[in-house]
């Protein structure tokens, strides 16, 4: 077993799935929540990670390089980055491969995330978002989150070896 596959398992979706699986109404969701986050894109970032950090101790050990203390300015420049990438994501839904793939050498070929990492980064963002924006999250937004995030996840997971 390759040690990058780590301690969760990991399985790979055909690009046929990640391109097809978002409907129009789930795309349109996610797009009109991605324009209210935009503006706060690294305080909302900077959250999600303090989140993740507190919630998920492990995940601490990427960003050993990092100062975590509350606010900082590494926590909100790559709270940033991510949300940032989502966005750029959100935009390009159709063509996420593409869209992602540099970010997918990234965390597969230098980085090394165990992919299991990913899911627990999914669902802390869409905590951030349920806090934040109580009314435009309803449960069909956050269905449509839930699986944009995977399908990103699935892009970014897609090429380890
Ligand atoms: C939704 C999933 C994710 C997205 C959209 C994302 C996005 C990004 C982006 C945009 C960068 C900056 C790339 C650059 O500077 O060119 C980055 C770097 C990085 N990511 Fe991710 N990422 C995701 C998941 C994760 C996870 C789950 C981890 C680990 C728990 C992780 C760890 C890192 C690390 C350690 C860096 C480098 C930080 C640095 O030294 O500046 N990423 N990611």
């Amino acid at each position: 077993m390759s040690v990058h596959h780590g301690l969760f398992g990991h399985s790979r979706s055909s690009p046929t799935h990640i391109t097809m699986s978002l409907s129009a109404s789930e795309i349109a969701l996610i797009q009109a929540l991605w324009v209210k986050i935009a503006p706060q894109a690294n305080q909302l970032g900077a959250e999600a990670l303090e989140r993740l950090f507190l919630s998920f101790p492990q995940t601490k050990t990427y960003f050993a390089h990092f100062d975590l203390s509350h606010g900082s300015a590494d926590l909100l420049a790559h709270g940033g980055k991510i949300f940032n990438a989502l966005g750029n994501a959100a935009s390009h839904v159709n063509d996420l491969a593409g869209t992602l793939s540099t970010l997918s050498d990234l965390h597969a070929y230098n980085l090394r995330v165990d992919p299991g990492n990913f899911p627990l980064l999914s669902h802390i963002i869409q905590v951030v978002l349920a806090s934040h924006f109580p009314d435009d999250f309803t449960a069909e937004a956050q269905s449509a989150w839930d699986k944009f995030l995977s399908e990103v996840s699935t892009v970014l997971t897609s090429k380890y070896r």
